[in-house]
């Protein structure tokens, strides 16, 4: 149990035998501890010390954070990642906020063991703390650089833990919109950990078009690229599913083989070539396995297999037992711990090996329904949250605009909300709200629902079970989302186990003949690139598998073929006459999922505020109305003004930006840009994008003539990608009169910028955007062609102009 204490009251000596004792147990933490002659400040931020940073994304730094365990508590510190976001980037931005919040009232509904564990959230005057599981495996991209590929049983195992946790998600009517290599983690073990839900959004069954194009260019699917109609979200995820499926097989993403693009770095032109060409495999992908992408990477959403037929394919057969696991149970077994009278120490120590057999996809189904309530957590599901709909209720209870809100609830989730109405999370989540009347938000009052108090409360027989709650002192009103059983008492994630962790991703034989030297050099997003590889086209027109001669078997095994799941060809069926208008916006999502929280840390170092201990302002429902009402004005006051000044922001970025994250593989404007001007396009647009364009190309022209307003944006540049395009000196000109915007580069070297891939683009009236000729010289392309491309340069364009 950690116990929060004021800094400002602990004697520092206590700080040092936490991390002193943190020494012991973590060879991270050496940095912050000295001789002991002299007390070195330690960096905290609430009841977490801080250590070394784990990693940067859009909003800031990740940092490795470690629990302080009460002084003579026999707790270990516990490791957790704390994403740390100003709160002065977002303060001034609807959008970003939005994000944020979405990020975590989406993981505060989730729990699953392939889904990254929201811990709690913390927030001062500068930063937003998202505490989160750590992942110490690192990143899931970075694993398969490293390997170079996956063999297919490592494969088949990951994509297992992928699809279960997106079904699960998709089960509870949320879609993640934004899922590739980069949002993947792996824990100790080796277990997939899905992650960044800044995408996130809610569906509900039967009204599910979804309007936000949003992801990432190489892994959106292609209706979101290519059309501007309504979506289906599930759809979309189970594409970039097939995307991530395919890089971890062959080592490279598909459709990268375009001589015409031979980087894949021409957006446009990808998804030109991904609509019309079949999808080619390497000898070494199977018959099993390429069926499954067959079926996954249809770029009709109509054809494209649904997440049952997946979760039942052939290939998946070895985790058929995980797969059915429905999302019901894993509920269930998260709320186990919830559960009156169920003490988890005691069920651990009864049942060690059920505890640590949880990921285990080897464990037969019929065990384990039998397991029945003998199931015991480990660490990973320590904590329990509210689940979305409990807290939406108690929220909505208060609130009638918001109540009216709840209508547009899933329908699907109504039994789930009327299962978990009396649930210990529920029950304490309402006492929380409950005291502290109409604010909603965790105040002193609140307090009186103390964890002691709670305690007493025979309702819960080990005060590790009661979650969640409010920790207090004095200074501090904490909403802890979870709360975590002591390390000792619980298998820790270091001895979690399974099968897979058995294997632990045996190396992959790698096939060296393939593997030239030159490929070793080609930064690709999945390490290789697919010219370098032997690649058979996929030649198959029915539903036989017949796409290689090295496929031996593939002759010989009977796939249950669904027709509608086979693509016969890639040709995209734009003309979708089920797609209707969609009522799923933003503003829908963004009040049901903003939620009252406001967190202050107890003390201060480094990270938190001058103010930290004052009261900060509480996130109350009219504000989080408010929020929601102006998006719409502040999206349009503030588009082209953000888009320019992220991009200073990014250019003023450190100059020790990691190598690795440099060599990242990020879309930006300025990779739009080449792509752009690669193409030999002519726009012609009206004076309202005309003139956002223009400042978007000044800007550009700013950058490539080093006239950067932070003067130090060549040292935060990546150039690991010269962007040579940009010499080709294409001039768009920009007619109705406006001024044209030199797009020139200069003759300098133009490093491409490093921010980030995933962009929102909000549907825009295609009114905004005339006709934007597409002029190749080496394609002959018919009327019907340039239309599909020029709406891939469409929202290319309307995406550069929203970074
Ligand atoms: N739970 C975690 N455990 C370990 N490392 C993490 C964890 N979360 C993030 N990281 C590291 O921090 C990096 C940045 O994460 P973050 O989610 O902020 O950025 P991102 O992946 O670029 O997403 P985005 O910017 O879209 O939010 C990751 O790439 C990863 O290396």
């Amino acid at each position: 149990m950690v116990t929060k204490q004021n800094s400002a009251s602990r004697p520092a000596s206590s700080v040092d035998t936490v991390a002193q004792h943190r020494m012991s147990t973590s060879s991270t933490a050496s940095s912050t501890v000295n001789d002991g002659k002299t007390r070195k400040r330690h960096v905290t931020f609430g009841p977490y010390l801080v250590g070394s940073t784990l990693g940067e994304g859009e909003f800031g730094k990740v940092k490795m954070g470690w629990t302080r365990p009460a002084k003579g508590s026999d707790e270990v510190p516990r490791q957790v990642a704390i994403k740390l976001i100003r709160r002065n980037t977002i303060i001034n931005n609807a959008e970003r906020e939005i994000k944020v919040y979405r990020e975590i009232n989406a993981l505060k509904h989730l729990r699953h063991p392939n889904i990254i564990r929201l811990e709690e959230v913390l927030q001062n005057s500068k930063y937003i703390g998202i505490v989160l599981e750590y992942a110490s495996g690192g990143e899931f991209y970075k694993y398969i650089q490293r390997k170079r590929r996956l063999d297919e049983s490592s494969a088949c195992k990951i994509f297992a833990e992928l699809v279960s946790g997106v079904a699960y998600m998709h089960a509870k009517g949320l879609v993640h919109r934004d899922l590739k290599l980069e949002n993947m983690l792996l824990d100790s073990t080796g277990d997939l950990l899905i992650t960044d839900f800044g995408f996130v959004n809610e569906f509900r069954r039967g009204h599910e078009l979804m309007s936000t194009s949003c992801g990432s260019p190489c892994y959106a699917a292609p209706e979101l690229v290519v059309t501007t109609r309504p979506y289906r979200g599930r759809a979309a995820d189970i594409w970039s599913c097939g995307i991530i499926l395919f890089a971890m097989l062959a080592g490279y993403l598909p459709w990268d083989d375009d001589p015409t693009n031979p980087k894949g770095d021409d957006i446009p032109k990808l998804y030109h070539y991904i609509t019309h060409t079949k999808l080619k495999f390497p000898s070494y992908i199977s018959a099993l396995p390429r069926d499954l992408l067959r079926k996954l990477l249809v770029t009709d959403p109509r054809k494209r297999i649904d997440m049952p037929h997946i979760l039942s394919h052939p290939w998946l057969k070895p985790h058929h037992d995980f797969l059915a696991v429905t999302p019901t149970e894993w509920d269930n077994i998260a709320d186990k711990k919830l559960q009156p009278g169920v003490s988890k120490r005691s069920s651990a120590i009864a049942t060690p090996t059920t505890a640590s057999n949880r990921y285990s996809h080897t464990l037969g189904h019929t065990e384990r329904k039998n397991r029945g309530t003998s199931l015991v957590m480990d660490s990973t599901f320590k904590h329990s949250r509210p689940t979305q709909h409990t807290y939406q209720r108690d929220i909505l209870a208060e609130s009638p605009a918001l109540r009216e809100r709840s209508a547009k609830l899933d329908p699907v989730m109504e039994e789930e909300k009327t299962r978990r109405r009396d649930s210990a999370a529920s029950a304490a989540l309402k006492a929380v709200f409950e005291s502290s009347g109409d604010d909603l938000s965790p105040t002193p009052s609140a307090n009186t629902h103390s964890r002691d108090n709670r305690m007493s409360d025979s309702t819960f027989t080990d005060s590790r079970d009661v979650i969640p709650q409010v920790r207090s002192n004095s200074n501090v009103s904490h909403l802890a989302v979870g709360e975590s059983l002591p390390s000792s008492r619980v298998p820790s994630t270091a001895s979690k186990t399974s099968h897979h962790s058995n294997k632990k991703h045996d190396e992959v034989a790698v096939n060296h003949d393939m593997h030239t030297s030159k490929a070793h050099r080609k930064p690709r997003p999945a390490t290789y690139h697919l010219t370098l590889h032997s690649t058979t086209p996929d030649t198959s027109t029915s539903n036989t598998v017949s796409d290689s001669k090295t496929d031996v078997n593939a002759s010989k095994t009977s796939l249950p073929l669904s027709g509608s799941h086979v693509s016969e060809s890639n040709s995209l069926l734009l003309e979708d006459a089920e797609m209707t208008s969609t009522t799923n916006t933003m503003n829908d999502l963004t009040t049901n999922e903003l939620g009252p929280y406001t967190v202050v840390p107890e003390h201060t170092a480094d990270i938190t505020g001058e103010d930290s201990i004052a009261p900060l302002k509480e996130r109350t429902v009219s504000n989080i109305m408010s929020i929601s009402q102006d998006l719409d004005s502040s999206r349009k006051k503030n588009r082209s003004e953000q888009s320019i000044s992220r991009d200073r922001t990014a250019l003023r970025q450190p100059s020790n930006v990691s190598s690795e994250s440099k060599s990242r593989k990020r879309f930006s404007f300025l990779s739009f840009a080449a792509s752009y001007n690669s193409s030999k396009t002519t726009m012609h647009t009206n004076s309202t994008s005309s003139s956002s364009i223009s400042s978007l190309a000044k800007h550009q022209a700013e950058v490539a003539n080093g006239r950067s307003r932070s003067g130090t944006h060549t040292s935060s540049i990546s150039n690991h990608t010269k962007t040579s395009k940009l010499k080709q000196n294409v001039t768009p000109s920009v007619q109705n009169n406006t001024p044209t915007p030199s797009l020139e580069p200069s003759t300098n070297t133009t490093p491409k910028r490093n921010i980030r891939a995933s962009v929102m683009v909000s549907s825009l009236s295609t009114s905004n955007t005339q006709e934007v000729p597409i002029r190749d010289p080496n394609v002959h392309e018919s009327p019907k062609d340039v239309s599909r491309t020029r709406k891939v340069l469409d929202f290319f364009k309307r995406r550069s102009m929203r970074i």
